[in-house]
């Protein structure tokens, strides 16, 4: 059993110009002690329980040591999927607690990084978010490399683009190692399904998830129903990951591996500058 969360604090850390510096805030809700629940277990990624026991030793030994800022672990996680189904109010339901009623085509790309304390370790989803119109594709396929969690969503109310995630997913993995990547089916809008059609979509979509191996869900970004339990599970399965890979490459915990925030946010600045550029065309 973890022991409970310690109280947050922001401390003052040397960075490596021996600069001090203030890692922003992790808030509370962020916090994940315990190794988060899938969906239904007919379509999960994982069914243990607990979290991996090295992973854990090994987090007791980094939650010990006071990390930079720029030498935190993150992950990348790439939403696709038709327009119209939900991506940004998915990822804003989360983020910022906020559900936007109109549509407002997302155009090309937009991204959101997201700070967690898992098992006293922090750790960052950096969260991109990509268009579903066909005019944006191209400039949106950019950024699926080097995802680390591929997130296909399709609007449970619209049984069309479920069928199109398949689509969806290649394209994702066109830009990354087979294998590479958890993949998650997010069915969202549950708001507006009603009972029995409901547990119709969610077994469509469950047996499309086994064959695309997939952990599927089931959202509202509208009332929040399993929002937070949903990127919990994300967070929990890129850490889980990162922490062994470090182990298997034999990476001391104080170092890390994998991306670091700083040279992550050269990737970020590139990003902005296109998104820039584009709105000035
Ligand atoms: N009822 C309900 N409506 C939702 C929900 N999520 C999103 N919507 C609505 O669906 C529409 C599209 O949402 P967006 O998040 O902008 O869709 P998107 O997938 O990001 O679209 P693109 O940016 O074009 O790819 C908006 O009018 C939202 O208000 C939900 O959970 N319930």
């Amino acid at each position: 059993m973890l022991p409970p969360p310690p109280p947050l604090q922001v401390t003052m850390q040397d960075n490596r110009n021996g600069m001090m510096s203030f890692p922003p805030p992790i808030s509370r809700d962020r916090v994940i002690w315990e190794f988060p629940k899938c969906y239904t277990p007919e379509a999960s990624l994982q069914m243990k329980k607990d979290w991996d026991s090295q992973a854990k030793e090994a987090c007791k030994d980094r939650a010990a040591r006071h990390q930079p800022w720029d030498r935190q672990k993150m992950s990348k996680v790439v939403v696709v999927g038709d327009l119209n189904v939900g991506k940004t109010c998915l990822i804003n339901r989360f983020c910022k607690d906020v559900f936007e009623r109109d549509y407002k085509a997302t155009i090309g790309v937009d991204f959101e990084i997201e700070r967690f304390e898992i098992s006293g370790v922090p750790f960052s989803l950096q969260i991109w978010d990509t268009a579903g119109q066909e005019k944006f594709k191209c400039i949106a396929s950019a950024y699926y490399r080097g995802a680390q969690i591929v997130v296909t969503v399709f609007d449970m109310a619209d049984i069309k683009s479920l069928d199109h995630t398949r689509q969806w997913l290649d394209e994702a993995m066109r830009e990354n190692e087979p294998g590479s990547c958890f993949i998650f089916l997010v069915g969202t809008k549950t708001d507006l399904l009603p009972c029995e059609e409901r547990q119709r979509t969610e077994r469509d979509a469950i047996r499309i998830a086994t064959e695309m191996h997939a952990e599927f869900w089931a959202v509202s970004a509208k009332t929040g129903e399993n929002v937070q339990g949903f990127f919990f599970r994300v967070a929990a399965l890129a850490f889980e990951k990162c922490m062994l890979r470090d182990m298997e490459n034999g990476v001391p915990a104080r170092i890390g591996y994998g991306d670091s925030i700083r040279s992550d946010c050269a990737n970020l600045e590139e990003a902005a500058n296109q998104n820039m550029k584009k709105n000035c065309c």
